[in-house]
């Protein structure tokens, strides 16, 4: 089993040089970039740089035109490190984990305005889903332990994507459930992740609930029709899996797989194109992204955007920056979305978000 002593030595020096590291919890695998070289002792795996590429491609292209600036040091889009290792780690680490409870801050007057406007839009039949964002801050009275914090996320989200990006003094990081589009030769797979209800006392009875919920499926199935019209649009090879329910430490999701097929495109021209899912912004696109472009109070900066890894034969994958935040000293910035439908209730969708939260507040 690989020793949580070792990624709490290499994520340190991340944090001190600056560095990148995405774990994929299906092959095990974690690849680190870094500016300066990894110890042999620490049981990594040297790349050549050539071998891989790690992308951080902001939500929207132009960040950073709300207010303080709190993304504009760190570096976007292809970030290219001398030094490239990769990391296996066991099936030891996938262990159950069960909920706990953590408070979070209350802005929820700024939450039912971005709400009533979101809705009002709904009604005019202008959007039909749009999905509405909080950041939240906390402060500390001491800088936040960047390594341990990735290491309870790696602990508590066995079946999460982790990631962490340390740029110019600050992290992005997260446990993130949801691929944006994975590309395997010409197999190039996307999934539909949106529809959620919190977990309970009865969670057979939950997740059978959440299968069946007209709201949440509607929800769903616009992000099922976006994706696979999209890749329509390259290829009529397209399929469409059976729509299952993705059960994480505090909530389910409903979660469907999309496969195209297709030789032309490269992944990055995949990303692209499927960036953002209605399950990111919403639909349709334009008019939704204009909502939140124009609302939202905080930039999103990597929020729900897209990270990945890129290796040297051009296959590689992409998720999405959600159950994430942005580190910067003793501050953190604390990010979660719904989407929000015709059907949506202003508080339900609320305390959805705080569900999402904790996925961060717990690792904190
Ligand atoms: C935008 C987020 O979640 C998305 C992913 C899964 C389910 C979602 C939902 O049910 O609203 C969201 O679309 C977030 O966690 O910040």
């Amino acid at each position: 089993m690989y020793e949580p002593s070792n990624i709490i030595m290499i994520l340190e020096i991340l944090q001190k040089n600056g560095g990148f590291f995405f774990y994929n919890p299906i092959n095990k695998r974690g690849v680190v970039g870094c500016k300066s070289e990894l110890p042999e002792e620490l049981g990594v795996t040297t790349l050549n740089e050539s071998e891989i590429s790690f992308f951080a491609i902001p939500f929207f292209s132009d960040i950073n035109k709300k207010g303080e600036g709190l993304w504009n040091t760190m570096k976007m889009g292809e970030i290219t490190f001398p030094y490239c290792y990769s990391i296996l780690f066991s099936v030891g680490t996938q262990k159950k984990t069960t909920p706990t409870y953590v408070n979070v801050v209350d802005d929820y007057e700024k939450w039912c305005d971005l709400f009533d406007i979101i809705m009002s839009n709904i009604k005019a039949r202008e959007v039909e889903k749009v999905v509405a964002s909080r950041q939240v801050e906390i402060l500390f009275d001491k800088d936040i332990n960047l390594a341990s914090c990735v290491l309870n996320l790696l602990k508590n989200n066995p079946q999460s994507y982790v990631f962490a990006y340390i740029y110019g003094g600050k992290a992005f990081i997260g446990a993130t459930p949801e691929i944006l589009v994975e590309k395997c030769g010409s197999r190039i797979q996307s999934y539909a992740v949106a529809g959620t209800f919190p977990k309970c006392e009865n969670n057979e009875k939950r997740g059978k609930e959440l299968l069946n919920d007209i709201k949440n499926n509607h929800e769903h199935k616009i992000v099922i029709e976006e994706i696979v019209s999209t890749m329509r649009t390259v290829t009529n090879k397209v399929s469409i899996g059976m729509t299952e329910l993705m059960e994480l430490k505090n909530l389910f999701h409903l979660k469907t797989s999309i496969v195209a097929t297709d030789g032309q495109k490269n992944l990055i021209e995949w990303v692209r194109l499927l960036h953002p899912t209605p399950a990111m912004g919403g639909k349709p696109r334009k008019k939704a992204l204009k909502l939140i472009e124009k609302y939202e109070q905080h930039d999103r900066g990597l929020f729900a955007a897209p990270i990945g890894i890129v290796e040297k034969n051009g296959d590689g994958i992409f998720v999405v920056g959600i159950r994430s935040a942005l580190i910067d000293g003793n501050k953190i910035y604390a990010y979660a979305g719904c989407g929000i439908v015709e059907q949506s209730d202003c508080r339900e969708e609320y305390e959805e978000t705080n569900t999402k939260l904790r996925t961060i507040l717990e690792a904190l």
